[in-house]
């Protein structure tokens, strides 16, 4: 991670005030961090980010993407903690005859960017060590929910190893790049990817998990 940590601070944005809540009770009173609900979506995200980074230039040595997230088969159950390896735009390209092209094989850019490598090991090290099911792998930014198998299965097909889906990481990735701060995302399981069943839904257990995580996330960052 790049500068000292001693002399700024870390923001983390979840989509809705429920998560910011656990991200805060996480957060135990440590005052380095700062919590703010940025609204659903990629681009509510980007633009809560954008605004705070280019308001206080220098104030943040971290942005974090938290919040809740569908898991992936086989990778993360629910209930268990994911921390991204890379965020990726899933659906940022274009559909052809021949299946979906992402927009960096198209020459518009990149639909992946990266996270603070550095940060993210230790974190999932430090998750482990405590004994708490966790991940590590590409989260999935999507603006549609996925709600089939069929789409389940073609999202692990054209990203292996992906861990979770959700809806804002890419979009504070994005604003993190573009003001040069490391980005990090972490993500608690509330759903398996695929057919929508809410009653499957295990939001309580997944904000508990994002709490823990994010006490972790003090820790690791002493
Ligand atoms: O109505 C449905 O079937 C449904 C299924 C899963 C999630 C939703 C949401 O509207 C949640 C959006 C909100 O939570 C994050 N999230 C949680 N699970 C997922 C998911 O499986 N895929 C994408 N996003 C998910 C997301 O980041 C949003 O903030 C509805």
């Amino acid at each position: 991670m790049k500068g000292n940590l001693m002399d700024k601070f870390i923001l983390i944005l979840t989509a809705v005030e429920a998560e910011k809540d656990a991200v805060v009770r996480g957060l135990r009173g440590d005052e380095r961090f700062e919590a703010h609900a940025a609204g659903v979506g990629p681009a509510a995200a980007a633009v809560t980010a954008a605004a705070a980074l280019a308001s206080n230039p220098g104030h943040y040595s971290l942005v974090v993407s938290a919040g809740i997230a569908g898991g992936f088969a086989g990778v993360a159950p629910v209930g268990s903690v994911v921390i991204a390896s890379e965020s990726i735009a899933a659906d940022l390209g274009a559909e052809t005859t021949d299946g979906f092209v992402p927009v960096d094989e198209l020459g518009f850019g990149s639909n992946r960017l990266p996270v603070d490598g550095d940060v993210a090991a230790r974190l999932t090290e430090r998750l482990r060590d405590d004994n708490i099911p966790v991940a590590f792998g590409p989260v999935l930014t999507l603006s549609t929910v996925t709600g089939t198998a069929m789409t389940a299965a073609a999202l692990a097909e054209r990203y292996p190893g992906v861990a979770a889906e959700a809806m804002e990481g890419f979009g504070i990735a994005a604003a993190a790049d573009r003001f040069g701060v490391p980005f990090l995302e972490i993500r608690a399981v509330s759903n398996a990817v695929g057919p929508r069943d809410r009653s499957a839904w295990r939001i309580g257990d997944a904000l508990a998990a994002l709490e823990s995580a994010c006490s972790t996330l003090t820790e690791v960052l002493k």
